[in-house]
């Protein structure tokens, strides 16, 4: 029953950025959810809005009781006194092995995010963590290097899981993680990793399960139960679990079920660590708050929020151009010539099952085929999209990360989790349908965590869904220019 549970709810709001005198309205609707949550939730600790059972980061707690005037002075003295940056070395010893931190340096990575510094921690003390970050901010190092502190190389168990929602993304995560883990030395067991992603091969990842289980699984939930319900491993000896892009994964209707099914399971094990990230998560203190319920993290969840007030990078720069719809390609190949981005992607609405059954081309063809004869430039153009075979999608990124610049056509497909650093344009060529569709497509560009270079998300408007775009920009609080051709 709520009134008798003693639960200890963290939520940690941080934003990189000063306060400014007026904090926006969504950040205290936000807190006052928070007050709320604790009280119903914790019968003992009624006056605590952050309970906890340490003090984590107390100056970056964003609490009720302190004005936006001290929060401001504390700010300043903080970067006035602040010290070197800390550095993974400083974060991950003594918990992440000496020859991963050292590879983790070799692969470039010195210096933490905003949100591996802040969450990395709370990771390392046992916690199980809602990473809620802005696209691009560096989640999966921050799970990976979780990940990486637990496994026990010697055991030939399976310990940890990672949960992506789509093949693409999967892949992705495992050359990520494979390499982190590196080659083993001499005598030395490794790391393995395995990927059971949609469109692999099932028979042959069952014998290699059998002979030898990996110790970390990238997965396509699909593939997933398709191998817990032939009992080929089981979740007893693991240590974490990772769910990637978790409001996809909770809003999608072909995998809500056996998400939920997974994580009630996975609730039994002892020993275990769970984790939820994504950029977006809707109603997250109800997603908090059902996690506890059904006992998918433990009671300590820590929710770490970053930048609630401005979900998406600041390096982004937002624009559109409103015009009739028979203009839209000329538009876009307009803006190409006078954007000449080093590389850009092109996302467009799916087709509507009325569209596919009235027998139209696809809008992606279309985009296509008109490219393929009018664009000029020398930047490879390429599709992606769910209806394509997973060859074809795989050849498709394949071509993409061998270099040299690209025009990506492509769907939502395109817009969850996948990391194209050299992407410097973005085109909406329709207006995404919902604002959390806006935050993952604009993601796709602005991922050099470092760097102060501009990036571009320009939409391609038709008057009539002029609004739909206007909705985005008071929801998810960016201006978008308008600019004329
Ligand atoms: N500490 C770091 N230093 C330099 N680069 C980093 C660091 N951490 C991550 N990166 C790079 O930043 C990019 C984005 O990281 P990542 O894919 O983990 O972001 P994300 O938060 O998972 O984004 P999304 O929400 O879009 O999935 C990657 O190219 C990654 O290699």
């Amino acid at each position: 029953m709520v009134s008798i549970l003693t639960t200890q709810l963290l939520t940690i709001t941080l934003s990189s950025k000063k306060p400014t005198n007026s904090p926006p309205r969504h950040f205290n609707k936000s807190q006052q959810l928070n007050i709320r949550f604790s009280f119903s939730l914790n019968s003992t600790n009624r006056n605590r809005t952050v309970p906890n059972s340490r003090p984590l980061l107390p100056a970056l707690i964003h609490s009720s009781s302190i004005s936006t005037q001290q929060q401001q002075q504390q700010q300043q003295q903080q970067t006035e006194t602040k010290p070197n940056p800390l550095s993974f070395r400083d974060i991950c010893q003594p918990h992440v092995p000496d020859h991963i931190l050292h590879r983790v340096e070799e692969v470039g990575y010195v210096v933490p995010t905003d949100v591996q510094r802040e969450a990395l921690p709370i990771l390392f003390d046992g916690h199980d963590c809602i990473l809620h970050a802005q696209t691009g901010s560096g989640k999966t190092l921050t799970y990976l290097l979780l990940i990486l502190s637990l496994v026990n190389p010697q055991r030939s168990t399976l310990q940890a899981l990672i949960v992506v929602p789509t093949r693409e993304l999967g892949m992705q995560v495992t050359k990520v993680a494979r390499m982190l883990a590196g080659k083993p030395e001499l005598e030395q067991k490794s790391y393995t990793v395995m990927a059971l992603l949609d469109g692999g091969m099932l028979r042959r990842h069952k014998s290699w399960l059998k002979a030898e289980p990996p110790k970390i699984v990238v997965a396509t939930i699909g593939c997933l139960c398709q191998m817990l319900e032939r009992n080929v491993f089981k979740l007893e000896s693991m240590r974490v679990l990772v769910i990637d892009e978790v409001d996809f994964m909770f809003n999608s209707s072909k995998q809500v079920s056996s998400v939920r099914k997974l994580l009630t399971s996975y609730s039994s094990c002892n020993n275990r660590q769970t984790v939820f990230a994504s950029a977006s998560i809707p109603q997250h203190n109800r997603f908090v708050y059902d996690c506890i319920q059904q006992k998918w993290t433990k009671r300590d969840v820590v929710h770490v929020h970053f930048n609630p007030v401005k979900p998406m990078p600041s390096c982004l720069v937002h624009k559109h151009v409103v015009c009739g719809k028979e203009r839209k390609h000329q538009i876009l190949l307009s803006l190409l010539q006078s954007d000449a981005p080093e590389s850009a992607i092109i996302f467009v609405n799916e087709q509507s099952e009325k569209s596919k059954k009235a027998g139209n081309a696809p809008s992606t063809t279309l985009l296509i085929d008109f490219l393929k004869t009018s664009y000029e430039g020398s930047l490879e153009i390429l599709l992606l999209e769910e209806d394509m075979n997973f060859n074809s999608r795989a050849a498709s990124l394949l071509e993409i990360r061998e270099g040299g610049g690209y025009l990506l056509v492509s769907t939502e497909i395109a817009a969850r989790g996948i990391d194209l650093p050299e992407t410097t344009h973005i085109y909406n060529f329709d207006v995404p349908r919902t604002a959390v569709n806006y935050i993952h497509r604009a993601g796709r560009t602005g991922r050099k965590p470092f760097s102060d270079d501009k990036c571009t998300v320009t939409n391609v408007v038709i008057s009539e869904e002029l609004f739909v775009l206007k909705r985005h920009e008071n929801e998810l609080m960016f201006n978008c220019e308008e600019i004329f051709l």
